[in-house]
């Protein structure tokens, strides 16, 4: 502990402390029920509740320093407890990130970071990233909604955020993967996770911009704060990688943005720009535009907006330094975030693409990469997300209306909600109920539903946000596994064909 009160980004977070010098400190946490012998408890005010609540508890269970902001409670609890160190601060936010980078030495500091930020297209772009540097030798991790990956593939962690993990966490990753020869990650900044402090004191080499769309307009209540709270990831990197064709906040980035400014576009003039593209069966060809230069390429990635999270990528390894020519002989090895145009090839017969689609702006653009792929009929399962909050339903019935032979709709991570009441929430959305719709409540079944749905030459597409294993019911995380239930229904479809 004395270690970490002579830490600089320590000590600016400081009020005061009170009570004995503490020895060695085992673990930083914000959550009593994490916490072991000489553990270091921060009180975090939360969306739901105090952490301030939580100091017995914590004590019970070992804390010896505790950390908090409620001057008058710290030090009620001092009197009650003079064996603990007490230690008031500023903001409990702050010093979660600053204990927490100290504990670990400042030693995140030897990793590259690159931040990605924007409504559609972040996991994808980082997956992108990780694998394009990774295949230009440099060891790259990931760190997003689809999880943790680093050089050697999926790392096994839990984190209890569904996209960018709590400070703390955070550094105990940078240290897991700092251990493992890891040199540069490549990980999402959402808005959420700018705006409550998750990313404090992080200094990124690049950040990147997708695209600002409305979403998450119940947490930050306006598009104003939803852009300046992500406009802050760019406020604390060194240079910048901007899409030219969002008219959301690229104009803002480059009117406040100090240091390099790298631009990606399909439409106009920019650094890195994709002209012609052309869909093929194994992926998408079109002209890069780089400093003038036109390079004819392929990919093996499908749709528009895939093309334009590719130039993000791209733009990102350029900034690092490395050769176009080497970045495109790299292309072959790109590699997307599992659900995201994820075509099944196993499925004889069928198409069978998953795609993690659950916004107007996601189905329109969807709907647009399909185009040019040839099938009969097409079988669409929708899913409204019972964590989300109820007016996002029917906003997806409205996105596809008219657009599917048959469509099924289901639940995604139904949370405390009947499925039932989240499916009647999404189907008021179409204007014209569609003669072939299927309500299913349990994802896994709807699936099987789906491919019962389909005959030789269909194409079946399967959207919703469950592709990550697991479906979040009731407070908790239940694992669960799409190809599972594909597994099941084949074994089943080929035992009824065979009979
Ligand atoms: C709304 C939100 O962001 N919630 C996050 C927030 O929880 P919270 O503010 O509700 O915490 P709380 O339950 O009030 O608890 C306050 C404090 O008391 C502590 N506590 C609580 C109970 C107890 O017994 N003991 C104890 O110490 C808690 O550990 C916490 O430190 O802080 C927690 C700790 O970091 C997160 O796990 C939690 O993420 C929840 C699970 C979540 O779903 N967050 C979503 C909204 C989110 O952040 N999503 C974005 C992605 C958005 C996108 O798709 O673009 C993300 O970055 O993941
Ligand atoms: N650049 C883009 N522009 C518009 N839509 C996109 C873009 N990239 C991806 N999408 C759509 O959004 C879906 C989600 O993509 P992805 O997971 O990469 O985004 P995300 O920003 O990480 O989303 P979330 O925050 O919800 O996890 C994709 O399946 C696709 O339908």
């Amino acid at each position: 502990m004395e270690n970490l009160f002579k830490q600089s980004n320590v000590l600016e977070t400081i009020s005061f402390v009170v009570g004995p010098s503490p020895a060695t400190v085992h673990s930083i946490t914000y959550d009593s029920r994490k916490v072991t012998t000489n553990s270091c408890f921060i009180c975090i005010k939360g969306q739901h509740v105090d952490g301030h609540q939580y100091i017995d508890s914590a004590i019970k269970n070992g804390a010896q320093v505790i950390v908090g902001s409620e001057k008058e409670l710290m030090m009620d609890w001092y009197f009650k407890r003079p064996d603990r160190t007490f230690v008031v601060v500023h903001d409990s936010k702050k010093a979660l990130a600053s204990f927490a980078s100290a504990f670990y030495q400042n030693k995140h500091k030897e990793l590259a970071l690159t931040g990605i930020t924007g409504t559609n297209g972040k996991t994808t772009i980082t997956a992108y990233i990780r694998s394009l540097i990774n295949a230009l030798g440099e060891p790259t991790a990931s760190i997003g909604t689809a999880g943790v990956w680093d050089q050697y593939g999926k790392v096994n962690v839990e984190t209890t955020t569904p996209t960018t993990p709590e400070s703390s966490d955070l550094y105990t990753l940078f240290d897991q993967l700092r251990e493992n020869k890891t040199t540069h990650v490549a990980m999402e900044a959402t808005s959420i996770a700018l705006e409550q402090g998750r990313l404090h004191g992080l200094q990124f080499d690049i950040a990147v911009h997708s695209n600002l769309r409305p979403e998450h307009l119940d947490f930050h209540n306006t598009m104003e704060h939803y852009r300046n709270a992500k406009l802050k990831l760019f406020q604390q990197a060194n240079k910048a990688v901007v899409n030219l064709d969002d008219a959301g906040m690229s104009a803002a980035i480059i009117n406040s943005f100090q240091g390099e400014l790298w631009t990606y576009s399909i439409e106009q003039e920019a650094t890195v720009m994709a002209q012609k593209l052309q869909t093929q069966q194994s992926g998408t060809s079109f002209d890069l535009i780089v400093h003038g230069k036109r390079y004819s390429v392929m990919a093996p990635i499908f749709g528009e907006h895939n093309v334009a999270n590719l130039l993000a990528a791209v733009t990102t390894c350029m900034v690092k330094g490395y050769a176009i020519e080497e970045i495109i002989r790299c292309f072959p090895l790109v590699k997307g975030a599992p659900g995201r145009f994820q075509l099944l090839t196993d499925y004889p017969g069928r198409q069978l693409i998953f795609d993690f689609a659950h916004s107007p702006f996601a189905f329109e653009k969807l709907f647009h990469t399909i185009k040019p792929f040839s099938y009969k009929r097409l079988i669409l399962l929708i899913a409204g997300i019972g964590v989300r909050p109820s007016y996002l339903r029917p906003e997806i019935a409205k996105a596809v209306e008219g657009k599917a032979d048959e469509i099924v709709v289901t639940v995604d991570h139904p949370g405390d909600e009947d499925p039932e009441t989240v499916m009647a929430d999404v189907i008021s959305g179409f204007i014209n109920k569609p003669e072939h719709l299927h309500l299913v409540g349990e994802r896994g079944e709807a699936i099987q539903k789906a491919l019962s749905l389909a005959d030789e030459g269909d194409l079946i597409l399967i959207t919703g946000i469950c592709m990550e294993n697991y479906q979040i019911v009731k407070g908790k995380r239940l694992p669960y596994d799409d190809l599972k239930h594909i597994h099941l229904f084949l074994e089943q479809d080929t035992k009824t064909t065979s009979a």
